[in-house]
């Protein structure tokens, strides 16, 4: 599956990204680890500028409010937000190959193949020049979190989990009237099963690690920024020091 993933990276995806030479360039980096080393064979690993950057990957439910404390993250602590789902829906408009395929699996409420999303992240992180990284609705499964690790060689700092009961995150999803194809009650009940099935093992995975952040997101967006802030002004502080 890994050398599939890296092979499928090497050939065929064009997704109006003009990084091939870039995906070129970091076959022939030096070989690296990140916060923790992970043991990749040589030849598949990938030398991105991301290199030291400070990663966060951002999970919850369908509706949990990610990108709405994203936002908030972004305006006090100065990351970059990265959500895999408007990326994903950035191809869908842009016409792109994949863009039928990716329109399709969202509005069956199902995950997108890793490759294609890591793809899109790794173009986001290698690009700018900040390098504080919110990555919200990714890793979306397992799948996703393996291919992320294998095709970046990096692993996130910390992650947060926003823990929603179903039913606010129904209510939230159904009012929120962005013209979203995926807000509509056959395609949430969907997603929740996938969250379920698929996503809850990741942070299970992340909670073992001791890497998670579980954030009750109920309540007013505020009161649940005072739960996310200190877990930033932390790393704020831990790299003042180091
Ligand atoms: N604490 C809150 N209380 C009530 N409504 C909220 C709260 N936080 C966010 N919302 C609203 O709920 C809706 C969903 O929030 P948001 O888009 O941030 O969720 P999300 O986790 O990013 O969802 P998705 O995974 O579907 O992208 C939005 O309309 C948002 O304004
Ligand atoms: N890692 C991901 C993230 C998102 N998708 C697809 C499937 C989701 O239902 C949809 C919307 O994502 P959201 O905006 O809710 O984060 O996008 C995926 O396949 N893989
Ligand atoms: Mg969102």
């Amino acid at each position: 599956m890994l050398r599939r993933t890296i092979a499928s990276l090497k050939s065929s995806i064009s997704l109006h990204i003009t990084e091939e030479a870039s995906i070129h360039n970091a076959y022939h980096c030096r070989t690296f680890t990140t916060q923790s080393p992970l043991h990749l064979r040589e030849k598949d690993r990938i030398c991105p500028k991301h290199i030291d950057s400070v990663i966060t990957f951002v999970l919850g439910g369908p509706g949990s409010g990610k990108g709405t404390q994203c936002a908030k993250i972004v305006e006090t602590f100065g990351f970059k937000h990265l959500s895999a789902g408007d990326l994903l829906r950035k191809e869908i408009v842009s016409d792109s190959e994949y863009g039928s395929m990716i329109l399709d699996t969202i509005r069956e409420g199902k995950i997108v193949p890793s490759e294609v999303t890591v793809k899109l992240i790794l173009r986001e992180l290698e690009s700018g020049d900040n390098h504080k990284f919110l990555i919200d609705g990714f890793p979306r499964s397992e799948e996703n979190r393996i291919a992320f690790e294998h095709i970046t060689g990096s692993e996130p700092n910390f992650v947060l989990f926003f823990d929603c009961p179903e039913e606010e995150m129904v209510k939230r999803v159904l009012s929120r009237n962005q013209g979203r194809i995926d807000d509509n009650i056959d395609t949430i009940k969907k997603r929740l099963k996938v969250f379920e099935s698929l996503n809850l093992p990741v942070i299970d995975y992340y909670a073992k690690k001791g890497k998670l952040h579980r954030i009750n997101a109920v309540g007013t967006e505020d009161e649940i920024f005072e739960q996310v802030r200190p877990v930033f002004a932390a790393c704020e502080k831990k790299a003042t020091i180091t």
